[in-house]
């Protein structure tokens, strides 16, 4: 059975929380004792109606402050698909556990409040999920009970979403209106919306085609460990361990290992202690090489004739997340799949207006939260794929090297 993993993001009070829990609640996700815990916890609230965001809302500080404050985690599944929802906050300072968050989703909800339409937070959260390569987006016009389940409004705010996405690289929009307070054309379809002829949110999810997503052509593993066990068994045993980020290697392929650029040709792959000929994406394994040559944790395998960029000048699209700012000439640490290297900050082109999407010039300190264009200037080459053709080789992130805190997330550009 196939995963989706999906993002939700709304502003405050959007009904974010109350999604998640209508979906977990109508599509029988929630275990017994859960449910009588709710309900109980909702008898002491006003009208003692099940309040589903109490299912959500995990996090004791969040009940405290009443806001959802980190990035939360939740796994269901349907007989069609398994599904891990990542619940990000909806405030303006938690930019950095959106992308935290959505780095992996193939999906993102996009709630919007039929009373307010568009609003700061969609536009950045739309432009969060396009900068990230999220290729699909439903765009949940909740609350429509609150317009009377009035088809225009809902047609306006599809129209002004439009315009707003014209702006961004987003190739999959689907507009749903719903009341996830009511149920509305969450699980079950609305009675109250005739009008809409569209598909539910569930049947959305679990029907919508992701497996082209993942990049079938570009073979990229990572090594992440170099297995030498010189026993006397194994005398000669060397294979390089690691998880196929992209595309697929198969035995006899030619094959060049990066930085370095020297090649070989795969003489052996085993997974799951088995040999097989051929493997792919997400599959971890260990190649076996038909040459002696050097490699070591961090190097990259590529099919010889299909290899990535190979360069020690990176630009980047960078969402900064640490309190302490960037200026230009700082030095990290880039870390790209298991390879890493020192770099220095060389330019800031410019910076992004999240809610605008303007470019800024002439910027020389970056924020918390803030997103940019970057240039880096890295000590060893780095081999990497635009973000845009490849997320699983070209996103990378920056380390402070004496705190070691990861301090941006990058989106590596030509
Ligand atoms: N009328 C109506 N109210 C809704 C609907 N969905 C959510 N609400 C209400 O809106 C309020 C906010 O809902 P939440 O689910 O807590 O909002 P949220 O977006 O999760 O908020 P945070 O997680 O704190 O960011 C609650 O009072 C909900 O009952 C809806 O479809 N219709």
């Amino acid at each position: 059975m196939d995963l989706l993993r999906f993002i939700t993001c709304g502003s405050v009070d959007d009904g974010k929380s109350t999604l998640i829990g209508r979906l977990l609640y109508d599509s029988k996700s929630i275990l017994a004792d859960q449910l009588e815990a709710i309900e109980k916890a909702s008898k002491s609230r006003d009208n003692g109606e099940v309040d589903l965001a109490l299912l959500t809302d995990g996090l004791r500080s969040e009940r405290e402050q009443g806001i959802t404050i980190d990035v939360a985690y939740r796994y269901f599944q349907t007989t069609a698909r398994k599904f891990i929802i990542v619940d990000a906050p909806g405030h303006i300072q938690y930019t950095r556990n959106m992308v935290t968050g959505a780095s992996n989703c193939q999906l993102a909800i996009v709630l919007i409040d039929a009373r307010h339409g568009v609003v700061e937070q969609t536009r950045r959260h739309s432009l969060i999920a396009s900068m990230l390569g999220i290729k699909h987006v439903v765009v949940a016009v909740n609350k429509m009970d609150l317009v009377d389940f009035s088809e225009d409004v809902f047609a306006n705010i599809c129209i002004q979403y439009t315009e707003l996405a014209q702006k961004l690289t987003i190739p999959d929009i689907t507009y749903i209106p719903m009341s996830a307070l009511n149920g509305d054309n969450v699980v079950d379809r609305s009675e109250a919306m005739p009008w809409y002829e569209g598909t539910t949110l569930l049947n959305h999810l679990e029907t919508i085609e992701i497996n082209e997503d993942d990049n079938q052509t570009l073979g990229r593993m990572p090594v992440q460990l170099v297995i030498r066990p010189q026993t006397a068994e194994l005398p000669d045993y060397r294979g390089y361990a690691g998880k196929i980020n992209s595309g697929s290697f198969r035995v006899g392929e030619a094959v060049t290992v990066l930085p370095s650029g020297e090649s070989s040709t795969i003489s052996r792959i085993e997974t799951n202690e088995q040999s097989v000929e051929e493997a792919h994406v997400n599959q971890s394994v260990i190649l076996h090489l038909a040459d002696n040559i050097d490699i070591s944790r961090g190097d990259l395998i590529v099919p010889s004739a299909n290899q990535p960029l190979l360069s020690q000048d990176v630009e980047a699209m960078l969402c900064w997340m640490d309190t302490k700012s960037l200026s230009l000439g700082s030095k990290y640490v880039l870390q790209v799949g298991t390879s890493r290297t020192r770099c220095s900050v060389r330019a800031i082109p410019y910076q992004l207006n999240i809610e605008t999407y303007e470019q800024i010039e002439g910027i020389d300190t970056l924020k918390l939260n803030d997103l940019a264009r970057v240039v880096l200037r890295t000590a060893q080459p780095v081999a990497f794929d635009p973000y845009g053709q490849n997320r699983a080789n070209g996103g990378a992130i920056l380390i402070d090297e004496t705190s070691n805190v990861t301090v941006g997330a990058l989106m590596l550009q030509h």
